[in-house]
């Protein structure tokens, strides 16, 4: 008889299989190529929306192959690789940071591959160091060495060179929200509130966004890296949001709204929709200017509106014309502030908010445990297959077994940005269970959520 161990190893690999086998499928039907690790060119699924069975084969298989790790590896072994794992951001930044960097050299090789020596000449990086650095790279998949000192790029290379994705600019502010980490001990029994110093402020004895806009330098990078994070990550939040039954005549009020690139694809959809953008003043004659270059006619006709007014105070918008009801929308702004902070901004909007309003709060959104199911990986795709991605919001199905909450590490990315806000803001990703605590202390209840394809959530709540 089997030992309850190796059971466990049989389904986790029963269960890859399935989910692989649903991926290849998936992609022959689109007549996309097999994934090649020395394939160059980008390959369609990692441009573009990937269908849902696509997006949900690779979490699946992401975090199968993590489970299986955790669970054939020595324990002790495992938590040192963790332990470890520091140096990773280090070897991608010296990968990325140089003039040529290392990758774009590699890269720019091509299938042929360049010896270390040469890209050592090339790039000006120490060679003793650049043999450590890109052995560390070819761990994670970012190179290959072929030969004692010889690599090629691979499919990976691409992600570091310049116009890759998000990394590149990222690496540039590591100096920033890196060393928070080494304080955690430090500051483990301090509340997580803006009346205390956060593990940023700790270390650097002022906080984060200060620190930002007096190193212009890294500003810039910031702003870069998190369009390039939208771009690369949150690409399902357009065709992913559905608000159709909203009616075909609201006032969308964005708060927070940077640009409003999100309110301008809507008015474009919903021909009967206006909408306000709340930001800080010196926020507005940017997104003015982004809607002038790009939507002139809805300022003319006067669809869109901008309001200059800080969250932190109640809102001054008068009561929404009847046949305009407001729908309040906030994107991307609350993972950046505690629960004290968010309470505040829910609470501020209450003024314009008959009961019955709708607010919308698109963010990153950890998974919760499911109850307890039966759906297994191969049920899963079975009924995801040859839907739509909205046909699929709409079955609501829970994260199948034996797969860990969220798909694990098949949704890593929300993890990291969850423990990165305790460390710069204080703040956390918050999950349904967490929001719908604090919208029922502020006069709101949650309605639900809808998964995107991507690292964020739509939550629906109104106002009670
Ligand atoms: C991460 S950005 C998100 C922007 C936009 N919602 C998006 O998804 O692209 C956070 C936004 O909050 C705005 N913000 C910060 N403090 C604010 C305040 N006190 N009142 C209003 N907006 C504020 C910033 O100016 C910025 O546009």
């Amino acid at each position: 008889m089997d030992s309850p161990s190796a059971m466990e190893l049989d389904t986790l690999l029963s269960s890859l299989i399935t989910a692989i086998s649903a991926l290849k499928t998936s992609m022959e039907t689109q007549g996309f190529p097999p994934f090649r690790s020395d394939d160059l060119t980008p390959h369609p699924l990692d441009a573009g929306i990937p269908d849902p069975v696509s997006f949900y084969a690779r979490r699946a298989i992401v975090g199968l192959c993590q489970q299986i790790t955790i669970l054939v590896q020595d324990p002790a072994e495992r938590s040192l690789v963790d332990h470890f794992r520091f140096v990773i951001p280090g070897c991608l930044a010296a990968a990325t940071e140089t003039s040529p960097s290392i990758a774009e050299t590699v890269l720019a090789a091509g299938s042929e591959g360049i010896s270390l020596k040469e890209v050592s000449e090339k790039t000006g990086v120490d060679a003793i160091k650049l043999r450590s650095i890109s052995r560390m790279l070819a761990n994670g998949g970012y190179l290959k060495e072929v030969s004692v000192g010889h690599v090629v790029p691979t499919r990976l290379t691409r992600s570091l060179a310049p116009g890759g994705g998000p990394v590149v600019e990222m690496n540039g502010i590591i100096p920033g929200y890196a060393p928070p980490a080494t304080i955690v001990p430090q500051v483990l029994h301090m509340p997580s509130d803006a009346l205390h110093p956060t593990a940023f402020e700790e270390f650097f004895k002022t906080p984060f966004f200060s620190w930002l806009e007096n190193n212009p330098l890294e500003l810039k990078r910031f702003h870069r890296g998190m369009t390039e994070i939208e771009n690369h990550l949150d690409k399902g939040i357009l065709v992913d949001v559905h608000l159709d039954d909203l009616g075909p005549a609201i006032t969308l009020v964005d708060i927070g709204a940077g640009h409003g690139g999100l309110v301008m694809q809507f008015l474009k959809r919903h021909p009967g929709w206006k909408a306000i953008l709340q930001d800080r003043a010196e926020v507005i004659p940017e997104a003015r200017q982004f809607w002038q270059d790009n939507m002139p006619e809805a300022l003319d006709t006067g669809r869109i509106s901008f309001l200059p007014h800080s969250f932190f105070e109640p809102t001054p918008l008068p009561p929404a014309p009847e046949d305009y009801p407001y729908v309040f929308l906030i994107k991307a702004v609350l993972h950046n502030w505690p629960d004290d902070t968010v309470k505040l901004m829910l609470q501020n909007l209450v003024p314009a908010a008959p009961p019955g309003t709708k607010l919308l709060i698109v963010n990153f959104t950890p998974s919760i445990p499911d109850g307890a199911h039966s759906l297994t990986v191969e049920d899963f795709f079975k009924k995801i297959k040859g839907k739509s991605m909205r046909e699929v919001q709409k079955l609501s199905l829970p994260v199948p077994m034996p797969l860990n909450v969220g798909f694990g590490a098949g949704a890593e990315y929300v993890s990291n940005i969850d423990v990165l806000m305790m460390l710069l803001l204080n703040s956390r990703a918050r999950t349904t269970e967490d929001f719908k605590e604090l919208l029922e202390s502020t006069s709101w209840r949650l309605e639900g959520s809808t998964q995107l394809r991507g690292a964020s959530s739509v939550l629906r709540a109104y106002r009670v």
